[in-house]
């Protein structure tokens, strides 16, 4: 059967839990064979679009599709693999059992000791699921959403509770999957997790894609600089204006200017003697990251777990209500 070149579309999927619009309008591509991370904050629409596209809930308007069809009908033929957020795997069956069993669910399945050995996991064949570690059981759920041989698998905030090494052991198994020719969605809350081992980011805010490209574009398209200097008692009028900026944040007495070309930045500021203590930086992931979801986080509501608290956010890209927006340190 020839595969459609696009493994997953959402195409302008809504879906209200009550009053609560979880996806507002989402769209989502993903092609064969890519690695794509859903990264947001908490409550940001992540695992309701997870949700439909694995056929477990439907939309309320727009479409969703896996290769090219029907969510259930994918899921039906075997094509798809899965590792959610609530999962426990039955207990007092032993992990070679309980992934044989599986197996024996899909039409094409790899062997089960094959896919205990890609999620590294092949000497706990004989141990029962209930007597396994936080980090061992998420890896035999891994070996679960594998081991049908599916030509995607989507994982719902997978190393959630991991410990940095486990995390680094599971991408591992997780990347050589995908360099198997399959396709790959996850979700994440963390930046770095999305950067390394994805191809493509999509940030979802309030149900929506607010940025879809590579991290490099991403970071790129808020602004790629920032610069800071000291205002010096000055006032912050007409930095908006200067060449390339995009964005203007104030902290104390400090300006920081998001730029997407800070030599013009800098040479008009210079014109206007504003350079004291000048810093030019490049903008981080988590910088892009707080600037689309800028100020769009209920309030009293920190940062995400594992996500730095700070970071340059400063309003005025993508669309974001708030053209000067302070932050909090
Ligand atoms: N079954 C449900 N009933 C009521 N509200 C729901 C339900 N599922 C999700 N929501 C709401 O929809 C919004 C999106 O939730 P969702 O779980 O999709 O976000 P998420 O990005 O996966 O968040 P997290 O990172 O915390 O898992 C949230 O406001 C959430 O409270």
């Amino acid at each position: 059967m020839a595969t459609p070149s696009n493994a997953v579309r959402l195409a302008q999927v809504r879906k209200k839990f009550g009053a609560v619009p979880a996806l507002d309008g989402l769209d989502l591509t993903l092609a064969a064979g890519e690695t794509l991370a859903l990264l947001g904050r908490n409550g940001a629409g992540k695992s309701t679009a997870i949700n439909l596209l694995l056929g477990l809930d439907e939309p309320d308007a727009g479409r969703v599709e896996l290769f090219g069809g029907p969510p259930h009908a994918a899921v039906a033929a075997g094509l798809v693999g899965a590792m959610l957020q609530d999962a426990r795997p039955i207990p007092r069956v032993t992990v070679g059992e309980l992934t044989a069993f599986v197996a024996s669910t899909y039409p094409l399945p790899m062997r089960p000791a094959e896919a205990l050995a890609l999620a590294g996991i092949a000497e706990l064949a004989a141990r029962r699921v209930d007597k396994l570690s936080g980090g061992q059981a998420q890896r035999l759920r891994f070996a679960l959403a594998v081991t049908g041989n599916p030509a995607l698998i989507v994982l719902d905030e997978p190393t959630a509770a991991l410990d940095v090494e486990a995390r680094r052991a599971f991408w591992r198994s997780m990347r050589g999957y995908a360099a198997r020719g399959n396709t790959v969605l996850f979700s994440t809350h963390y930046l770095e997790e999305a950067d390394e081992n994805a191809d493509r980011v999509v940030v979802v805010d309030r149900g929506r894609a607010v940025a879809d490209g590579t991290g490099e574009q991403i970071k790129q398209r808020v602004g790629g600089t920032l610069v800071s200097f000291d205002l010096a008692g000055r006032g912050s009028e007409g930095l908006r204006s200067l060449p390339g900026v995009t964005a203007v944040e104030i902290r104390g007495d400090r300006a920081v200017l998001r730029t997407g070309d800070s030599d013009a930045t800098v040479v008009a500021l210079a014109a206007t003697d504003r350079v004291r203590r000048l810093a030019v930086t490049p903008a981080s992931l988590e910088d892009a990251f707080l600037t689309l979801t800028a100020g769009t986080r209920p309030q009293g509501e920190g940062p995400p777990s594992g996500e730095p608290a700070g970071g340059a956010a400063a309003g005025g890209a993508a669309g974001s209500a708030a053209p000067h927006l302070e932050v909090s340190r």
